[in-house]
């Protein structure tokens, strides 16, 4: 069955003074977490606003939910989706929360008050002070639970657990398993915590300076990236070029290697064939693997300029 899409971008691009995203083509599946990851300024809460018609492309078109934005009938699109912005509106600081989320029981047909109350009870949050009032923390936990008590089909997480302490974010991720598990539901979201991508999502897309990398399944993305370390006879840097899916060697002995593939299995299979020993193999973290990814698209990574640092 072909997997249907929540979101397309199709050849998405905006161009301005400092900054290009795009040309963007990118579905996210329809019933799934799909977790965006990528450097600062790379372009991240640009896609959410434009998939919210908050930033408009200069070319492409945008689908949500099996709609074009922008039409007569967005509020009822938008009425489906709930969106947890990267920080708070300003404009909202003289508000008191439980007004605001008054606004929300009326804007939202869906709105489920017991749901809503539920979620400030588990999360340990009060309604009854004025937003400028609130710790950062407390703030994003009300706003997540105004983003989600509506049960929307679509769920847009910019940087969800941003403040958030220990306990709350443990919260967090339950209330958004218990989330997927009504099945029919999508969420898009953006983080930087390695441990939030890989206890929620399901696909993985990597971007950087406002372009597409690459989209993954999870599993198969982690399962695709080791450390080797190899040796064998006269091996060389030259030979293990030629390792596939290689990005990736150094030298740590004589004749001994530890290269970087994204194809672990092919690179196994041809180390076998060609005579050469793996001594080890290690998993690669999300960051190493984004790395990576910056690495072989030539945007590098300005790790290695911290060495001189402080010396
Ligand atoms: N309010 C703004 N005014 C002008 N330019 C902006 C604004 N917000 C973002 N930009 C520009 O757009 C680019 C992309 O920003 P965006 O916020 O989409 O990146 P991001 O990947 O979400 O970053 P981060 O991980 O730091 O939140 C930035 O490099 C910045 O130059």
């Amino acid at each position: 069955m072909e997997e249907r899409q929540a979101i397309v971008f199709d050849g998405v691009v905006q161009s301005r003074s400092s900054f290009k995203l795009g040309p963007v083509t990118l579905g996210i599946p329809e019933g799934f977490i799909t977790a965006i990851v990528g450097p600062n300024g790379s372009g991240k809460s640009t896609l959410f606003r434009m998939a919210l018609n908050l930033s408009k492309p200069d070319y492409g078109r945008i689908t949500v939910l099996g709609n074009e934005m922008g039409g007569e009938d967005e509020h009822l699109i938008k009425q489906r989706i709930g969106y947890l912005a990267e920080g708070p509106f300003k404009l909202d600081d003289n508000l008191k929360a439980c007004d605001k989320a008054l606004y929300y029981s009326r804007w939202y047909p869906s709105w489920n008050v017991n749901r809503y109350q539920e979620l400030l009870h588990i999360l340990g949050v009060s309604d009854n002070q004025r937003m400028s009032k609130m710790s950062k923390g407390m703030r994003r936990k009300f706003e997540f639970a105004l983003a989600i008590s509506h049960s929307p089909e679509l769920l847009l997480l910019d940087e969800p657990s941003s403040g958030l302490d220990p306990i709350a974010w443990k919260t967090m991720i339950d209330v958004l398993h218990r989330y997927m598990g009504q099945g029919g539901k999508t969420i898009l979201m953006n983080t930087h915590i390695i441990e939030e991508v890989k206890r929620l999502a399901d696909y993985i897309v990597f971007v950087a300076q406002g372009r597409v990398l690459g989209m993954y399944e999870k599993d198969e993305l982690f399962g695709n990236w080791f450390t080797l370390y190899v040796s064998g006879e006269e091996l060389t840097p030259g030979r293990l070029a030629e390792l596939p899916g290689q990005c990736g060697i150094e030298a740590v002995g004589a004749s001994s290697f530890r290269v970087t593939t994204g194809k672990a299995l092919d690179a196994e299979e041809w180390c076998r064939l060609n005579g050469i020993a793996i001594s080890s193999r290690q998993a690669l973290e999300l960051d190493d693997i984004l790395a990576a990814h910056l690495q072989q698209d030539g945007l590098g990574s300005r790790v290695h300029e911290t060495r001189g640092l402080f010396t």
